[in-house]
Protein backbone atom coordinates (compact mmCIF):
# COMPACT_ATOMS: atom_id res chain seq x y z
CA UNK A 1 0.00 0.00 0.00
CA UNK A 2 1.11 3.62 -0.95
CA UNK A 3 2.75 5.28 2.33
CA UNK A 4 0.74 8.53 3.05
CA UNK A 5 1.91 12.02 2.36
CA UNK A 6 1.01 11.94 6.42
CA UNK A 7 3.63 9.93 7.29
CA UNK A 8 6.22 10.93 5.03
CA UNK A 9 6.25 14.29 6.40
CA UNK A 10 6.03 12.99 9.97
CA UNK A 11 9.26 10.89 9.07
CA UNK A 12 11.05 13.64 7.00
CA UNK A 13 10.31 16.04 9.96
CA UNK A 14 11.97 13.13 12.24
CA UNK A 15 15.12 12.18 13.31
CA UNK A 16 14.62 8.71 13.61
CA UNK A 17 17.21 6.11 15.50
CA UNK A 18 17.58 2.74 13.01
CA UNK A 19 15.21 0.93 15.08
CA UNK A 20 12.08 3.05 15.34
CA UNK A 21 13.07 4.80 11.65
CA UNK A 22 12.93 0.56 10.53
CA UNK A 23 9.45 0.38 12.90
CA UNK A 24 7.96 2.94 11.28
CA UNK A 25 9.13 1.85 7.54
CA UNK A 26 7.48 -1.05 8.35
CA UNK A 27 4.00 0.28 8.72
CA UNK A 28 1.68 0.73 5.89
CA UNK A 29 -0.50 3.52 6.91
CA UNK A 30 -3.10 5.27 5.23
CA UNK A 31 -4.22 9.35 6.00
CA UNK A 32 -2.13 8.92 9.21
CA UNK A 33 -3.47 5.74 10.43
CA UNK A 34 -1.01 2.99 10.98
CA UNK A 35 -1.31 -0.15 11.04
CA UNK A 36 -0.46 -3.58 8.88
CA UNK A 37 -2.36 -6.10 10.75
CA UNK A 38 -4.64 -7.73 8.63
CA UNK A 39 -8.01 -6.23 10.67
CA UNK A 40 -6.61 -2.70 9.12
CA UNK A 41 -5.97 -3.85 5.58
CA UNK A 42 -9.97 -4.54 6.12
CA UNK A 43 -10.40 -1.58 7.35
CA UNK A 44 -8.42 0.32 4.81
CA UNK A 45 -10.23 -0.94 1.65
CA UNK A 46 -13.69 -0.38 3.51
CA UNK A 47 -12.33 3.12 3.98
CA UNK A 48 -11.53 3.20 0.34
CA UNK A 49 -15.15 2.43 -0.84
CA UNK A 50 -16.97 4.48 1.26
CA UNK A 51 -14.62 7.19 0.09
CA UNK A 52 -15.35 6.52 -3.46
CA UNK A 53 -18.98 6.25 -2.90
CA UNK A 54 -21.26 9.10 -2.14
CA UNK A 55 -23.31 8.25 0.89
CA UNK A 56 -23.21 9.04 4.44
CA UNK A 57 -21.49 6.43 7.09
CA UNK A 58 -21.97 5.29 10.22
CA UNK A 59 -18.68 4.31 11.96
CA UNK A 60 -18.41 1.49 14.70
CA UNK A 61 -15.58 1.26 16.87
CA UNK A 62 -14.36 1.12 20.73
CA UNK A 63 -13.43 4.71 22.37
CA UNK A 64 -9.76 5.25 21.64
CA UNK A 65 -10.19 2.67 18.13
CA UNK A 66 -9.07 5.44 15.96
CA UNK A 67 -12.54 6.13 14.77
CA UNK A 68 -11.78 10.14 14.12
CA UNK A 69 -8.61 9.60 12.08
CA UNK A 70 -10.07 6.95 10.28
CA UNK A 71 -12.74 9.41 9.55
CA UNK A 72 -10.48 11.93 8.52
CA UNK A 73 -8.70 9.37 6.49
CA UNK A 74 -11.52 8.54 4.43
CA UNK A 75 -12.44 12.54 3.78
CA UNK A 76 -8.85 12.56 2.30
CA UNK A 77 -9.68 9.61 0.23
CA UNK A 78 -12.10 11.49 -0.98
CA UNK A 79 -13.50 13.43 -3.41
CA UNK A 80 -14.26 16.11 -0.73
CA UNK A 81 -10.71 16.34 0.68
CA UNK A 82 -10.16 20.40 -0.26
CA UNK A 83 -13.32 21.33 1.45
CA UNK A 84 -13.90 20.89 5.06
CA UNK A 85 -13.70 18.61 7.91
CA UNK A 86 -16.05 19.06 10.92
CA UNK A 87 -16.38 17.81 14.07
CA UNK A 88 -19.23 17.21 16.50
CA UNK A 89 -18.96 15.31 19.67
CA UNK A 90 -23.12 14.76 20.05
CA UNK A 91 -22.78 13.68 23.66
CA UNK A 92 -20.91 17.08 24.83
CA UNK A 93 -23.41 19.45 23.78
CA UNK A 94 -25.72 21.35 26.24
CA UNK A 95 -29.14 20.11 25.55
CA UNK A 96 -30.95 23.05 24.68
CA UNK A 97 -27.16 24.36 21.95
CA UNK A 98 -27.29 21.31 19.92
CA UNK A 99 -30.21 21.90 18.01
CA UNK A 100 -28.53 25.35 16.88
CA UNK A 101 -25.36 23.70 16.59
CA UNK A 102 -26.10 21.30 14.14
CA UNK A 103 -28.54 23.31 11.90
CA UNK A 104 -28.17 27.11 12.66
CA UNK A 105 -30.27 29.37 14.04
CA UNK A 106 -31.70 32.53 12.91
CA UNK A 107 -30.71 36.20 15.04
CA UNK A 108 -33.20 36.21 18.43
CA UNK A 109 -34.36 32.66 17.85
CA UNK A 110 -33.91 31.50 21.51
CA UNK A 111 -36.66 32.80 23.66
CA UNK A 112 -35.06 33.21 26.66
CA UNK A 113 -31.94 35.36 25.39
CA UNK A 114 -33.35 38.72 23.75
CA UNK A 115 -29.61 39.54 21.75
CA UNK A 116 -28.70 36.10 19.81
CA UNK A 117 -26.71 36.72 16.81
CA UNK A 118 -27.59 34.20 13.91
CA UNK A 119 -25.38 31.67 13.41
CA UNK A 120 -24.78 28.91 10.38
CA UNK A 121 -24.80 25.11 12.18
CA UNK A 122 -22.73 22.71 11.64
CA UNK A 123 -23.82 21.34 8.30
CA UNK A 124 -24.13 24.73 6.57
CA UNK A 125 -20.53 25.46 7.58
CA UNK A 126 -19.37 21.90 6.15
CA UNK A 127 -19.92 23.20 3.09
CA UNK A 128 -18.87 20.11 0.45
CA UNK A 129 -17.11 18.89 2.98
CA UNK A 130 -17.33 15.82 5.23
CA UNK A 131 -19.63 16.34 8.68
CA UNK A 132 -18.34 14.06 11.62
CA UNK A 133 -21.11 13.33 14.69
CA UNK A 134 -19.18 11.51 17.14
CA UNK A 135 -21.49 9.51 19.62
CA UNK A 136 -24.93 10.26 17.22
CA UNK A 137 -26.56 8.30 19.61
CA UNK A 138 -26.05 10.34 22.60
CA UNK A 139 -28.53 12.91 20.54
CA UNK A 140 -32.11 12.92 22.16
CA UNK A 141 -34.47 10.72 20.43
CA UNK A 142 -36.12 14.09 18.71
CA UNK A 143 -33.30 15.03 17.21
CA UNK A 144 -32.54 12.24 15.96
CA UNK A 145 -35.20 11.88 14.16
CA UNK A 146 -34.76 15.81 12.94
CA UNK A 147 -31.23 14.63 11.64
CA UNK A 148 -32.54 11.67 9.86
CA UNK A 149 -34.65 13.68 7.82
CA UNK A 150 -31.90 16.35 7.17
CA UNK A 151 -30.23 13.12 5.82
CA UNK A 152 -32.73 12.37 3.26
CA UNK A 153 -34.17 15.59 2.50
CA UNK A 154 -30.73 17.51 2.63
CA UNK A 155 -31.96 20.41 3.77
CA UNK A 156 -31.96 21.75 7.03
CA UNK A 157 -34.10 23.88 8.86
CA UNK A 158 -32.44 26.86 11.02
CA UNK A 159 -33.50 27.04 14.66
CA UNK A 160 -36.34 30.02 14.14
CA UNK A 161 -35.83 29.75 10.42
CA UNK A 162 -38.77 30.06 7.77
CA UNK A 163 -36.46 28.92 4.95
CA UNK A 164 -34.49 25.66 4.73
CA UNK A 165 -31.35 25.78 3.81
CA UNK A 166 -29.25 23.34 0.67
CA UNK A 167 -26.46 21.11 2.28
CA UNK A 168 -24.23 18.91 0.38
CA UNK A 169 -21.66 17.74 3.55
CA UNK A 170 -21.45 13.89 3.63
CA UNK A 171 -22.14 13.22 7.32
CA UNK A 172 -20.06 9.96 9.27
CA UNK A 173 -21.69 9.32 12.06
CA UNK A 174 -19.86 7.04 15.11
CA UNK A 175 -21.02 4.63 18.00
CA UNK A 176 -18.55 3.12 20.00
CA UNK A 177 -20.93 -0.38 20.26
CA UNK A 178 -22.57 -1.78 16.95
CA UNK A 179 -26.69 -1.23 17.22
CA UNK A 180 -27.14 -3.88 14.74
CA UNK A 181 -26.29 -6.56 17.22
CA UNK A 182 -26.99 -4.63 20.65
CA UNK A 183 -30.23 -6.09 22.48
CA UNK A 184 -31.11 -2.55 23.66
CA UNK A 185 -29.58 0.82 21.50
CA UNK A 186 -29.90 4.60 21.79
CA UNK A 187 -30.05 4.49 18.34
CA UNK A 188 -33.21 4.77 16.77
CA UNK A 189 -34.19 2.37 14.62
CA UNK A 190 -35.20 4.49 11.81
CA UNK A 191 -32.12 6.71 12.39
CA UNK A 192 -29.87 3.32 11.72
CA UNK A 193 -31.24 2.07 8.85
CA UNK A 194 -30.15 5.10 6.91
CA UNK A 195 -27.07 5.01 8.34
CA UNK A 196 -26.76 1.19 7.90
CA UNK A 197 -26.44 1.55 4.33
CA UNK A 198 -22.89 1.91 4.82
CA UNK A 199 -20.93 0.71 7.49
CA UNK A 200 -17.37 0.53 8.68
CA UNK A 201 -15.89 -0.99 11.81
CA UNK A 202 -12.92 -0.12 13.23
CA UNK A 203 -11.29 -3.11 15.10
CA UNK A 204 -10.31 -2.78 18.81
CA UNK A 205 -6.81 -2.93 19.54
CA UNK A 206 -6.29 -6.05 20.90
CA UNK A 207 -7.42 -7.51 17.88
CA UNK A 208 -4.94 -6.26 15.49
CA UNK A 209 -1.74 -8.58 16.45
CA UNK A 210 1.42 -6.81 16.32
CA UNK A 211 0.14 -3.51 15.36
CA UNK A 212 0.42 -2.62 18.84
CA UNK A 213 4.03 -2.76 19.21
CA UNK A 214 4.33 -0.74 15.72
CA UNK A 215 2.08 1.81 16.94
CA UNK A 216 4.20 2.20 20.88
CA UNK A 217 7.51 2.47 18.39
CA UNK A 218 6.16 4.68 16.14
CA UNK A 219 4.81 7.34 19.54
CA UNK A 220 8.03 6.50 21.22
CA UNK A 221 9.83 7.74 17.75
CA UNK A 222 7.37 10.60 17.64
CA UNK A 223 8.24 11.69 21.23
CA UNK A 224 12.37 10.80 20.80
CA UNK A 225 12.16 12.83 18.26
CA UNK A 226 10.51 16.25 19.89
CA UNK A 227 12.71 15.71 22.79
CA UNK A 228 16.13 14.93 21.54
CA UNK A 229 16.18 11.67 23.33
CA UNK A 230 16.85 8.28 22.08
CA UNK A 231 14.83 6.26 24.63
CA UNK A 232 13.82 2.23 23.63
CA UNK A 233 11.34 0.18 24.67
CA UNK A 234 12.49 -3.00 26.89
CA UNK A 235 11.60 -6.28 26.19
CA UNK A 236 9.61 -6.46 28.64
CA UNK A 237 7.76 -3.61 27.71
CA UNK A 238 7.22 -5.62 24.24
CA UNK A 239 6.34 -8.34 25.73
CA UNK A 240 3.61 -6.68 27.98
CA UNK A 241 1.98 -5.08 24.77
CA UNK A 242 0.14 -8.38 23.73
CA UNK A 243 -0.36 -9.97 27.54
CA UNK A 244 -2.19 -6.23 27.64
CA UNK A 245 -6.12 -6.14 26.42
CA UNK A 246 -6.16 -2.39 26.05
CA UNK A 247 -9.73 -1.76 26.49
CA UNK A 248 -8.63 2.05 26.08
CA UNK A 249 -7.70 1.12 22.28
CA UNK A 250 -5.00 3.20 20.98
CA UNK A 251 -5.27 6.10 22.85
CA UNK A 252 -4.70 4.30 26.06
CA UNK A 253 -1.50 2.84 24.31
CA UNK A 254 -0.05 6.43 23.12
CA UNK A 255 -0.51 7.32 26.53
CA UNK A 256 0.65 4.81 28.55
CA UNK A 257 3.98 5.12 26.21
CA UNK A 258 3.89 8.92 26.96
CA UNK A 259 3.37 8.04 30.00
CA UNK A 260 6.50 5.33 30.48
CA UNK A 261 8.44 7.94 28.50
CA UNK A 262 8.45 10.37 31.09
CA UNK A 263 9.44 8.03 33.44
CA UNK A 264 12.50 6.72 32.08
CA UNK A 265 15.94 7.21 32.29
CA UNK A 266 16.71 4.82 29.91
CA UNK A 267 14.66 1.91 28.41
CA UNK A 268 10.84 2.09 28.68
CA UNK A 269 8.91 0.46 31.16
CA UNK A 270 5.44 -0.08 29.88
CA UNK A 271 4.25 -2.34 32.57
CA UNK A 272 4.23 -0.22 35.11
CA UNK A 273 2.57 2.97 32.79
CA UNK A 274 -0.43 0.80 32.21
CA UNK A 275 -0.68 -0.35 36.00
CA UNK A 276 -1.17 2.58 37.33
CA UNK A 277 -4.68 3.65 36.52
CA UNK A 278 -5.01 0.17 38.21
CA UNK A 279 -4.18 0.72 41.89
CA UNK A 280 -7.46 2.08 41.72
CA UNK A 281 -9.88 -0.94 43.47
CA UNK A 282 -13.17 -1.65 44.06
CA UNK A 283 -14.84 -3.39 46.93
CA UNK A 284 -16.83 -5.16 44.55
CA UNK A 285 -20.52 -3.76 45.94
CA UNK A 286 -20.59 -1.07 42.91
CA UNK A 287 -20.63 1.80 45.29
CA UNK A 288 -17.44 2.31 46.83
CA UNK A 289 -14.01 3.14 45.02
CA UNK A 290 -10.93 3.35 47.01
CA UNK A 291 -8.20 5.14 45.58
CA UNK A 292 -4.70 5.72 47.47
CA UNK A 293 -3.57 8.46 49.49
CA UNK A 294 -1.73 10.45 46.76
CA UNK A 295 -3.61 10.40 43.89
CA UNK A 296 -3.15 13.65 41.62
CA UNK A 297 -6.85 15.55 42.69
CA UNK A 298 -7.69 15.43 39.25
CA UNK A 299 -7.54 11.65 38.41
CA UNK A 300 -9.52 11.73 41.95
CA UNK A 301 -12.45 13.51 40.34
CA UNK A 302 -12.19 11.99 36.97
CA UNK A 303 -12.60 8.43 38.33
CA UNK A 304 -15.73 10.21 41.08
CA UNK A 305 -17.22 11.15 38.11
CA UNK A 306 -17.19 8.36 35.72
CA UNK A 307 -18.01 6.32 38.86
CA UNK A 308 -21.67 8.08 39.45
CA UNK A 309 -22.28 8.19 35.38
CA UNK A 310 -22.12 4.31 35.97
CA UNK A 311 -24.60 4.32 38.74
CA UNK A 312 -26.93 6.49 37.32
CA UNK A 313 -26.49 4.36 34.25
CA UNK A 314 -25.08 6.53 32.23
CA UNK A 315 -28.19 9.41 32.79
CA UNK A 316 -26.20 12.79 33.09
CA UNK A 317 -28.69 15.08 34.84
CA UNK A 318 -28.98 12.75 37.48
CA UNK A 319 -25.27 12.32 37.31
CA UNK A 320 -24.85 15.72 37.65
CA UNK A 321 -27.44 16.34 40.58
CA UNK A 322 -25.33 13.40 42.59
CA UNK A 323 -22.51 15.36 42.06
CA UNK A 324 -23.29 18.77 43.02
CA UNK A 325 -22.38 20.11 39.58
CA UNK A 326 -24.64 21.90 36.92
CA UNK A 327 -25.22 19.71 34.08
CA UNK A 328 -22.88 21.94 31.84
CA UNK A 329 -20.14 21.31 34.29
CA UNK A 330 -20.31 17.53 33.92
CA UNK A 331 -20.52 18.02 29.97
CA UNK A 332 -17.32 20.32 30.34
CA UNK A 333 -15.12 17.64 32.17
CA UNK A 334 -16.54 14.57 30.12
CA UNK A 335 -15.70 16.84 27.06
CA UNK A 336 -12.02 17.85 28.67
CA UNK A 337 -11.62 13.81 29.20
CA UNK A 338 -12.36 13.10 25.63
CA UNK A 339 -9.98 15.57 24.47
CA UNK A 340 -7.19 14.89 26.77
CA UNK A 341 -7.25 11.69 26.06
CA UNK A 342 -9.41 9.66 28.80
CA UNK A 343 -11.86 6.82 27.47
CA UNK A 344 -14.72 8.12 29.21
CA UNK A 345 -16.71 4.72 28.32
CA UNK A 346 -14.41 2.24 29.81
CA UNK A 347 -15.87 2.20 33.50
CA UNK A 348 -14.98 -0.70 34.94
CA UNK A 349 -12.68 0.35 37.47
CA UNK A 350 -14.62 3.72 38.95
CA UNK A 351 -15.95 2.34 42.26
CA UNK A 352 -15.14 5.33 44.90
CA UNK A 353 -14.16 5.10 48.71
CA UNK A 354 -11.40 7.90 49.68
CA UNK A 355 -9.13 5.95 51.62
CA UNK A 356 -7.83 7.12 55.04
N1 LIG B 1 -4.14 3.46 13.62
C1 LIG B 1 -3.69 4.54 14.26
N2 LIG B 1 -2.49 5.05 13.93
C2 LIG B 1 -1.99 6.13 14.59
N3 LIG B 1 -2.62 6.78 15.58
C3 LIG B 1 -3.82 6.33 15.91
C4 LIG B 1 -4.43 5.19 15.27
N4 LIG B 1 -5.63 4.99 15.81
C5 LIG B 1 -5.80 5.94 16.75
N5 LIG B 1 -4.72 6.73 16.83
C6 LIG B 1 -4.52 7.85 17.78
O1 LIG B 1 -5.21 7.47 18.98
C7 LIG B 1 -5.92 8.58 19.52
C8 LIG B 1 -7.41 8.26 19.56
O2 LIG B 1 -7.92 8.18 18.23
P1 LIG B 1 -9.36 8.75 17.84
O3 LIG B 1 -9.65 10.04 18.56
O4 LIG B 1 -9.44 8.76 16.36
O5 LIG B 1 -10.27 7.60 18.46
P2 LIG B 1 -11.86 7.54 18.56
O6 LIG B 1 -12.25 6.13 18.26
O7 LIG B 1 -12.48 8.62 17.72
O8 LIG B 1 -12.08 7.84 20.10
P3 LIG B 1 -13.42 8.29 20.88
O9 LIG B 1 -14.54 7.37 20.47
O10 LIG B 1 -13.07 8.11 22.33
O11 LIG B 1 -13.66 9.73 20.50
C9 LIG B 1 -5.60 9.76 18.62
O12 LIG B 1 -4.48 10.43 19.17
C10 LIG B 1 -5.21 9.13 17.30
O13 LIG B 1 -4.35 9.94 16.56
Amino acid sequence: MARSLDQQAAEDSLSLSDADAFAVAKVCSVGGLLGESGAMLRLFEQLARAASLRVDVLMIGEGGSGKELAARCLHELSERSMQPFLVLNCGAQAPGLIESELFGNEAGADPGVTHFAAQRGCFERTGAGTLLLEEVSDLSPEMQLKLLRVLESRRVMPVGGTREVDIQCRVIATVQSDPRQAKTSLLRPELLDRLSICPVAVPPLRDRGNDSELLARYFLAVLNSEEGTSKRLSDESIACLSRYSWPGNVRELRNAVHRAFILADGDLDLGSAIDRPLQLSSNGDGRTLRIPVGTPLADAERWMILATLRKCEGNKTRAAALLGVSLKTLYNRLHAYRAQGFNVSDTDRELIEVAN
